[in-house]
């Protein structure tokens, strides 16, 4: 796999530096996760191929056992806010002082400097910040944040691995680490790139979901069926869109010109009254092997089995039955192969991980029975 090789300390977070870990965990990479003591369970639920250790950050001893595994690690993520690794001992400095060719992932919301740097935040407020937010919702409603998708995971876990993966790149030619202050206000703007590039194209002159692609054209939204299901249209270029309204057994002449903007509201209408006539399966067949741009809006659990992406097997089930995405994109030569076993107990491996960090056997027996260390073995055998 592309990153095999690569070893990465990921310090246990929220949602974002988890998504960035199994991105480079999917990928080849071996990724210790560290995580606190005295703690019964993991909100981790993107911790595909990890292993855990279990330390305790507020002791020296604790301290100097991550700085070890840092050492003789490539990378080391970390997603707290900004002051608190520095604060434990085990800011860039002290760590790349130690390991000049350590890649020092920093993933926050704000950034590592500016005003906002120290405050608490979450996914809404970092698209809030980007602009992005703004331009997201229906027209007369308020802005309305897609899930924490835009800034936690575009902007946030897989803007920081792509930081992570060049860095990477610079050092097999540098031999030298370097830290990434990775954003999520920065990484979710920058996925944003298209939104203030084509501002001059016209295509957000109206007021939020009013424009072409955020819900305002007709011929770019989504239908109700006569099943309550939905079908997605993104029928834009005229060519696809004489195969929308043929699909749907309208006559272009008894219709207003397509980007004729006043007509937005009566097309709607009209299209919202003929897909109600129908099923999702019903339109699904009608639309199938045509380019009118139109697809079933499927169901999580649905996608598994849609014949498209069956063939391609872009769903997996993992051994505890639960359906995910397949690592993307698909590499040729050396793909991502995602690990199908459970994701590991809080400090499953902190016995295995020490051992092989050049730690003794009774160096290990101490840091247990001082509770600097936890392990977790026994339940994960049962
Ligand atoms: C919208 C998303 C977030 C969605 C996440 C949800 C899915 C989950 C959020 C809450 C979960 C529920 C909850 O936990 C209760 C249940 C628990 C149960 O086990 C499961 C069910 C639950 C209902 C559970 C269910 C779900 O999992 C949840 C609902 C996001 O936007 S995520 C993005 C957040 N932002 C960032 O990541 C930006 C960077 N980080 C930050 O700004 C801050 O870290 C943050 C997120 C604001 C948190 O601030 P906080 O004050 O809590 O921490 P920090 O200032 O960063 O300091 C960390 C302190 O921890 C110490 N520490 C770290 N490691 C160790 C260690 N190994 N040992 C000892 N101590 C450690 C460190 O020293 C710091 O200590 P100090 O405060 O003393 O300096």
């Amino acid at each position: 796999m592309a990153l095999a090789g690569v070893r990465v300390i990921e310090l246990a977070g929220l949602a974002p530096a988890p998504f960035c870990g199994m991105i480079l965990s999917d990928f080849g990479a071996r990724v210790i996760r560290v995580d606190r003591t005295k703690v019964a369970m993991t909100v981790d639920t993107q911790a595909r191929g990890k292993q855990s250790v279990a330390l305790n950050l507020k002791n020296p001893k604790g301290v100097a056992v991550l700085k070890k595994l840092c050492v003789q690690s490539d990378v080391v993520l970390e997603p707290y806010r900004k002051g608190v690794m520095e604060k434990m001992g085990l800011g860039p400095e002290d760590l790349l002082k130690e390991n000049p060719r350590l890649i020092y992932a920093r993933l926050t919301g704000y950034g590592q400097s500016g005003s906002y740097a120290k405050a608490a935040g979450h996914d809404i407020n970092y698209l809030a910040m980007s602009g992005l937010l703004s331009m997201l919702g229906r027209t007369s409603e308020k802005p309305y944040a897609p899930l924490n998708l835009v800034a936690d995971f575009a902007g946030g876990g897989l803007m920081c691995a792509f930081g992570i993966v060049l860095a990477l790149l610079e050092r097999s030619r540098s031999g030298r680490g370097q830290i990434i202050d990775a954003s999520m206000v920065e990484g979710a703007a920058y996925v944003g790139s298209f939104m203030w590039k084509s501002r001059s194209l016209g295509l957000w002159n109206r007021p939020r979901g009013e424009n072409l692609l955020d819900s305002g054209a007709p011929f770019y939204d989504t239908y109700r069926t006569s099943d309550g299901k939905y079908m997605a249209v993104g029928a834009i270029e005229p060519q696809f869109y004489q195969q929308l309204i043929q699909g749907l057994g309208l006559d272009d002449a008894d219709l207003p010109a397509q980007m004729s903007i006043s007509d937005w509201p009566q097309l709607r209408e009209t299209f919202s009254r003929v897909f109600a006539t129908k099923t999702q399966a019903e339109w699904s067949q009608v639309f199938d092997g045509t380019d009118a741009c139109v697809t079933p809006v499927l169901s999580v659990d649905k996608v598994l089995s849609h014949p498209h992406n069956k063939a391609r097997g872009s769903f997996f089930k993992d051994s505890q039955g639960e359906i995910s995405p397949r690592p993307a994109p698909v590499l040729s030569r050396s793909p991502a192969e995602p690990c199908r076993f459970r994701d590991p107990f809080i400090g499953e491996h902190t016995r295995s991980v020490l051992k092989e960090y050049g730690f003794e056997q009774a160096q290990i027996e101490q840091l247990l029975s001082a509770g600097i260390v936890e392990c977790n073995e026994a339940k994960a055998r049962l």
